[in-house]
């Protein structure tokens, strides 16, 4: 099964709710704890898994994402390190690894894509690359079998939506918000969920500012195939004594909160 099959049945798979994708740093708050981390996402019910590997520069995290990779790499993260990491879980659950461009061409892409499949990545989120400078890296993962993930926003045009539509694999990765990562209150998402979803054939997730069971069901009743959570997470992977076990314990809230019928919060309900 190549990584494209692998996200699409992972998709498919999910108990006819919504995906749960969790996002966890590689290597933070070390490589054997994230992997742990990981694990009991896994063991929670969580469907995919967003990797990510540390960066200096990394321009769309948000502070909570960005402090956990500048202390990864503190605590020695390296590429290599995650990429260990990934091919422990990767026989679990489809594994995306989420990095930034100079990650990759500092061992040249190609190099990296296949070093990524053999670790059993099943695709690559790499935000800082735009659709016009895509090709190189598409056509490597396309070779590979990895699905190169596509990320649009709120401000994406309807001309620029279709065309990245088209090219998507794997799914594509809606940012609910313009900025960075980070938990927030979102709006209603079902416009926006509906014009991604008539660009493109592969599924579609929905990520950035989802942290409460409540979010992810909302995030799921506006139409999201998939939600993402990132920083939630991370924040309780740096706050907590024991990381895996209260990563588990949130993601296992997250996954009730997506198998619940979505709540009717255009009713009145009873307060107190
Ligand atoms: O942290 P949030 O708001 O829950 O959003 C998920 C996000 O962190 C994760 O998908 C991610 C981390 N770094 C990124 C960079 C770009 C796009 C996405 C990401």
């Amino acid at each position: 099964m190549t990584g494209i099959e692998h996200i699409a049945a992972a998709f498919a798979g999910a108990d006819k709710r919504a995906a749960l994708m969790p996002y966890l740093m590689g290597g933070f708050p070390d490589l054997d704890t994230s992997r742990r981390i990981g694990d009991a996402c896994i063991d929670a019910g969580a469907d995919l898994l967003e990797l990510g590997i540390p960066f200096s520069d990394p321009l769309a995290d948000g502070p909570v994402i960005q402090a956990a990779g500048t202390a990864a790499l503190a605590a020695g993260a390296t590429t290599d390190g995650v990429l260990e990491v990934c091919a422990a879980l990767a026989p679990r659950a489809p594994v995306v690894l989420m990095t930034y461009v100079n990650i990759l061409l500092a061992r040249g892409i190609e190099r990296f894509v296949d070093q990524a499949a053999r670790a059993g990545a099943a695709g690559l989120i790499v935000p800082d690359v735009p659709l016009e400078e895509s090709a190189e890296l598409r056509d490597a993962c396309d070779a590979a079998g990895l699905a190169l993930v596509a990320l649009v926003a709120p401000t994406t045009p309807d001309d620029r939506l279709a065309r990245i539509g088209a090219l998507a694999r794997g799914f594509v990765y809606t940012v609910a918000v313009t900025g960075t990562t980070g938990e927030r209150r979102g709006g209603d998402a079902s416009e926006l969920l509906a014009r991604v979803k008539r660009s493109t054939s592969v599924p579609v997730a929905l990520g950035f500012g989802i942290s409460t069971p409540e979010d992810a069901a909302r995030a799921a009743a506006d139409g999201a195939d998939g939600v993402i959570v990132g920083s939630r997470l991370v924040r309780a992977a740096a706050e907590a004594q024991d990381p895996a076990t209260e990563v588990g314990r949130l993601v296992a809230e997250l996954a009730a909160g997506l198998a619940a019928p979505p709540a009717h919060t255009d009713s009145a309900a009873p307060v107190g």
